[in-house]
């Protein structure tokens, strides 16, 4: 393996493992895997790049780290000579972490400052302008990220929010630099690492500063951000011949189908809204799941009762909704039920053999994904920007399409599906 990525949630990971497998348009990607978790055998001889994805980014912060460094030590252990660590591209974190405590463990153990911390994701309408980040043409604390129901992100600045979560000092290189090209951008790097700042904020308006930052990265042994940094990776390793560029896997699994949503994004809300007018959609009735009454085999009975017409069940709500809600039961409380209920449902439709699985959510699809026990994922080709179709090993795969709260377009859902069975 050439690339190791250490990914702190599921949608996350297939994010970046899309961005990896597709590499630059012409040139090919990386042949990419995405394990669930940490494995404990070696990966497949022929994958290029590999992504652990933990559901490391709301646990406490002690775990995050501990739980980051198996993973680069596996990582390691299968050859790898560069590492990226993926969180998300609105920077989703407390002030007690976990970016900062992650990022600076990872630094630590690899010897090495002056790294690079870009979350932006042009394409999705996240860019970074001196340490500020947007969300289209809002500030990341006017997105609707501030009403996010474990991570309300209430500061723009990313360099004072992550300020908060590290021990030393966080840096900036702002955009001039970056636009001055990737022998400016490395050595406001190495002038960043001499001051002793560990994590330097990099700004990136556009796809072009992207490239620019994976060049000047391309002899950093670690590099932090969303998966916008990288894009321009696969061409590094290609144009120094140990990558040979290739295209994606396209499989087609065909069978019965379940979209589960535990994801309560503005844009998850309207695809949900989008798929009702014309496919089967149950909300989940969150205080009946904490009385008990709402249970996984009531959901199961849903979804086969509904089979090819691609139903969906929900649990999300309104900010107003989810806020009164988190009031009454507990955020923790609630968001562990509400994990729970969505990984046994997974479980019981995926041995009643349920082909074809789309979850909303990157919370939710960590839950869903580590009760299916599935082994490592083939990335195959883009169902939206950050959003790949991904196959289980095996005579029987299962397909999977783990979608990031914010991401996907209006009829994403019937898209997946489709996409999922080759179509
Ligand atoms: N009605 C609800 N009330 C309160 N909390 C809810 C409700 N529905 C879901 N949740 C919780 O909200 C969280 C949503 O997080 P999740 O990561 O799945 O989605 P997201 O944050 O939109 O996606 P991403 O992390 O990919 O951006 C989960 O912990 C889930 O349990
Ligand atoms: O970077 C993003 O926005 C996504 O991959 C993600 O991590 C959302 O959970």
């Amino acid at each position: 393996m050439l690339l190791g990525v250490i990914a702190d949630d599921f949608t996350g990971a297939s994010d970046i493992g899309n961005t990896l497998a597709k590499g630059l348009p012409g040139q090919g990607g990386l042949q990419t895997a995405q394990f669930l978790g940490v494995p404990s055998t070696p990966a497949p001889e022929h994958i290029e790049a590999g992504v652990v994805a933990l559901k490391s980014r709301s646990i406490p912060a002690g775990e995050a780290v501990a739980q980051s460094l198996a993973a680069l030590k596996w990582l390691q252990a299968q050859g790898c000579r560069q590492f990226i660590f993926k969180y998300c591209s609105t920077f989703d974190s407390t002030p007690g972490g976990n970016i900062g405590p992650v990022g600076e463990a990872l630094a630590c153990v690899l010897g090495v400052k002056g790294v690079i911390a870009c979350p932006a994701f042009p394409t999705v309408g996240r860019t970074l302008y001196q340490g500020h980040l947007f969300v289209r043409d809002r500030l990341l604390n006017e997105s609707g990220l501030q009403n996010h129901p474990l991570n309300p992100m209430t500061d723009p600045d990313i360099r004072r929010w992550l300020a908060r979560q590290t021990a030393g000092p966080v840096g900036l290189v702002a955009l001039g630099t970056v636009k001055a090209g990737h022998g400016a951008l490395s050595s406001a790097l190495e002038a960043a690492a001499r001051e002793g700042q560990t994590l330097v904020i990099v700004d990136a308006v556009d796809d072009d500063d992207l490239t620019t930052i994976a060049r000047a990265a391309a002899p950093a042994p670690l590099i932090t951000g969303g998966s916008g940094i990288a894009q321009g990776l696969p061409a590094n390793f290609i144009a120094s011949g140990l990558a040979a560029g290739s295209s994606h896997v396209a499989m087609r699994v065909e069978g019965p189908e379940a979209i589960l949503a535990g994801s309560c994004s503005g844009a998850t809300r309207q695809q949900i809204e989008t798929h009702a007018r014309s496919h089967p959609v149950q909300a989940i009735e969150v205080e009946k799941v904490m009385e008990g009454t709402v249970t996984p085999e009531s959901l199961v009975a849903f979804i086969e009762s509904h089979r090819g017409q691609a139903p969906l069940v929900f649990s999300g709500g309104t900010p107003q909704e989810v806020a009164a809600l988190q009031h009454r039961f507990g955020r923790e409380r609630l968001a562990e039920n509400l994990d729970a209920l969505f990984a046994s449902t997974a479980r019981k439709l995926v041995k009643r053999g349920i082909k074809r699985l789309v979850v909303a959510g990157g919370e939710t699809s960590g839950a869903v994904v580590s009760a299916l026990d599935l082994g490592a994922l083939t990335v195959g080709g883009e169902i939206d920007p950050g959003v790949p179709a991904l196959y289980s090993q095996g005579d029987s795969p299962v397909a999977l399409a783990l979608k990031s709260g914010n991401f996907g377009s209006l009829d994403f859902f019937d898209k997946a599906l489709a996409k999922l069975e080759g179509r």
